[in-house]
């Protein structure tokens, strides 16, 4: 079976429509892409990973002077039996990151420039990626744009992760990152140290990305499968706690695209042909709601902080992200009591 498929965005200039199929393809077959020639400079990239190298090597009282709030800005530390990752994010409106009082003083105003300049070509990038795709499916080229408009909440997130390296060698069966889906429209992804693993299509196994360098990786998350009636996948994966590595820290970023929390769950189908066009299934919810379900689920039982005294959700958005059948993995099986643990109202 051939690997993950690798897709040269160079191809968008000479032949677009080519270059939307290959996209629409990898991404309907794997969910996943690695990404060639996105235009984003190496020496940029390095540049971020220099900073999250910098900012992570920091006393924790550095570090934990500001941590992550509603606004998804600030840090993060979670340990759980799935593992330890560290993360800090810069906000999810255009442009946050630079007036925000909630970032770590490290965070001069310097550096974060360089972060929101790092975020603009993520988003240049990301929506060229969605014009792709909507042109892939039929669909006027920017057709996902309204429902992505970066000055409403919640734009667009950059995650700088750290996986520290441990002192002595893991249970090799313990992930350091759990199995799961990204619950957002689709995410960037760039790292440069082996780990990553994916849901092969035919379910059977998990197939490890291979690190290309200056290539990104692409994914679908929950919102390109929703819109597309599940055409595109959004597919299973995890971070692998790879024996030779344990004893090395292991950096990614994660530009996680978002619809807004307003845009209106709106479905299409898929016709002769490969066209999509609209469905009639009317569905009372927004992307926040089924965002606000969907994660406050994972982290429940991700963070392992299942003791019944979690946050009461309503029934209805749970519901909803049950009956859509796109969020799954172990860190969000419903099965019979996994909902229940997650403090659901009854
Ligand atoms: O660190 C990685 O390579 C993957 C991270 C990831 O899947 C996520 O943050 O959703
Ligand atoms: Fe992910």
């Amino acid at each position: 079976m051939a690997g993950i498929p690798v897709v040269d965005l160079r191809l968008f200039a000479s032949d677009p429509d080519r270059l939307s199929g290959e996209l629409f393809d990898a991404a309907s077959k794997w969910g996943f892409l690695i990404l060639t020639g996105h235009g984003i400079p190496l020496e940029e990239i390095d540049e971020v990973f220099n900073l999250a190298q910098g900012f992570f090597a920091q006393p924790k009282e550095i570090k934990e002077e500001k941590w992550m709030n509603t606004a998804q800005v600030g840090y993060d530390h979670k340990e759980s039996v799935i593992g330890t990752q560290e993360g800090c994010v810069f906000g999810d409106v255009a442009a946050s990151n630079l007036t925000t009082s909630n970032l770590s003083s490290w965070w001069t105003h310097a550096r974060r420039e360089k972060i929101e300049a790092f975020r603009a070509r993520c988003h240049v990038l990301s929506s060229q990626l969605l014009t792709a795709f909507a042109t892939a499916m039929g669909l006027p080229p920017a057709y996902f744009f309204p429902a992505h408009d970066p000055a409403k909440r919640p734009g667009n997130v950059l995650r700088l992760m750290r996986y520290p390296a441990l002192s002595t060698q893991p249970d090799a069966n313990l992930p350091s990152l759990g199995e799961h889906t990204d619950w957002g429209t689709m995410t960037l992804l760039f790292t440069k140290t082996a780990g990553l693993e994916v849901k092969s299509p035919d379910a059977r196994e998990f197939v490890p990305v291979p690190v290309v360098e200056g290539a990104l990786i692409v994914n679908i998350g929950d919102g390109l499968a929703l819109w597309s009636d599940g055409a595109l996948k959004s597919t299973l994966h995890r971070v692998a706690r790879k024996a030779s590595l344990y004893d090395q820290d292991r950096y990614s970023m994660a530009y996680f695209v978002n619809a807004n929390a307003d845009a209106p769950l709106k479905f299409l189908k898929r016709g002769p042909e490969g066209k999509f066009t609209h469905d009639e299934r009317k569905l009372d919810a927004t992307f926040g709601d089924y965002q606000a379900a969907r994660m406050r689920l994972f982290h429940e039982k991700f963070d392992s902080d299942v003791d019944g005294s979690g946050p009461v959700l309503d029934p209805k958005f749970v519901a909803i992200v049950k009956t859509l059948g796109v969020a799954h993995g172990h860190a969000i099986t419903y099965g019979s009591t996994g909902v229940e643990q997650a403090g659901v109202a009854a």
